[in-house]
């Protein structure tokens, strides 16, 4: 991360909502802005559910990117909240990134545009994993997407997996960006988002270590973090729909609890660099993902 200021360039600072379908590689993408381990990747869809600043420095300019979940409707007042969150990050921002996987058609980014027709936020195209595709592809979908040229500030091929587009799209989405001064202290960024980032590495682990086993109702609570110069120790509980799902969670003998908690505690020790301690609980509360009032209990903010 730069952290000095450059006194000949203006110092920048804004808001950069990422939109597209689930599993378009948002979090992955994200990840590989900010080259260390913030938001949260599954192979899951609709994995990210809540609203996470990331901060990315990048020449004099504090990049803020809104992590939001994929732009579509369900019944469920979950899937609402989600829909409501990408709309208002949208809302927001000075900037947008659409993620378009260079398989898709055009079909979402026209849902997309119709959406944001009336705003005059702009907007980058990142055609994304461009290493599943042949550079014949590739080509042809740019060109696909050229015929809505006048909608978007740039077009950027992007891959996470072979290293391309980072510095660009870096560079573009600076352009875009208002100036002003920094909204965020770069000294105590992490400091600040530690309790969130946590929280997102244990959900992370839920996803990876229970694969299918475990819906998406469930979600982690921080209780209480204690830091020391080598140690953290962090008391956490998984909020569950169902007795069945806690018994799920915590396996035959506690065996999947503590698959989940020991890959929750390398993602942690790998982020923060210090040892974790790791105290995980589980508990059940029936209904909750329909039932606002818990969700703002939970750390939702509405
Ligand atoms: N080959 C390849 N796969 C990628 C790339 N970027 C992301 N993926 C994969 O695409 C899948 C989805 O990535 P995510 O980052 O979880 O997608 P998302 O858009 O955040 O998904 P939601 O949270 O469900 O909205 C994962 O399996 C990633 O490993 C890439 O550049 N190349």
């Amino acid at each position: 991360m730069n952290q000095e200021q450059n006194h000949e360039q203006p110092m920048k600072a804004g808001f950069v909502a990422v939109v597209g379908r689930p599993n378009a590689g948002k979090s992955t993408l994200l990840n590989h802005l900010v080259g260390e381990k913030l938001a949260m990747v599954s192979k899951k869809a609709q994995a990210t559910r809540k609203r996470m600043n990331i901060i990315v420095m990048h020449d004099n300019a504090q990049i803020i990117f809104v992590d939001t979940p994929g732009l579509h409707e369900k019944e469920k007042l979950l899937n609402k909240f989600m829909l409501e969150e990408a709309l208002k990050a949208i809302g927001d921002a000075d900037l947008i990134l659409f993620i378009a996987p260079v398989s898709d058609s055009t079909a979402e980014y026209e849902r997309f545009l119709k959406r944001i027709e009336k705003k005059k936020t702009p907007h980058i195209v990142v055609l994304s994993k461009i290493d599943q595709a042949s550079n014949e592809k590739i080509l042809s979908k740019i060109a696909e997407y050229q015929k809505f040229q006048e909608h978007f500030v740039a077009l950027i091929p992007y891959s996470v997996k072979k290293n391309i587009g980072r510095e660009e799209l870096l560079d573009e989405i600076v352009k875009h960006l208002p100036e002003h001064p920094w909204l965020f202290d770069p000294e105590i960024l992490t400091t600040e988002n530690i309790r969130d980032i946590y929280r997102e590495l244990i959900r992370e682990a839920l996803f990876e270590k229970l694969s299918d086993e475990i819906p998406y109702e469930s979600d982690v609570v921080i209780d209480r973090i204690e830091e020391e110069e080598l140690i953290d120790r962090v008391y956490a509980t998984i909020v569950t729909e169902k007795e069945t799902q806690k018994r799920m969670i915590i396996g035959n003998r506690a065996e999947s609890i503590k698959r989940v908690g020991a890959y929750a505690r390398k993602l942690m020790e790998e982020f923060s660099g210090k040892k974790i301690y790791l105290d995980l609980h589980v508990v059940v509360r029936k209904g909750w993902s329909k039932n606002k009032k818990s969700l703002e209990e939970i750390g939702y903010v509405f």
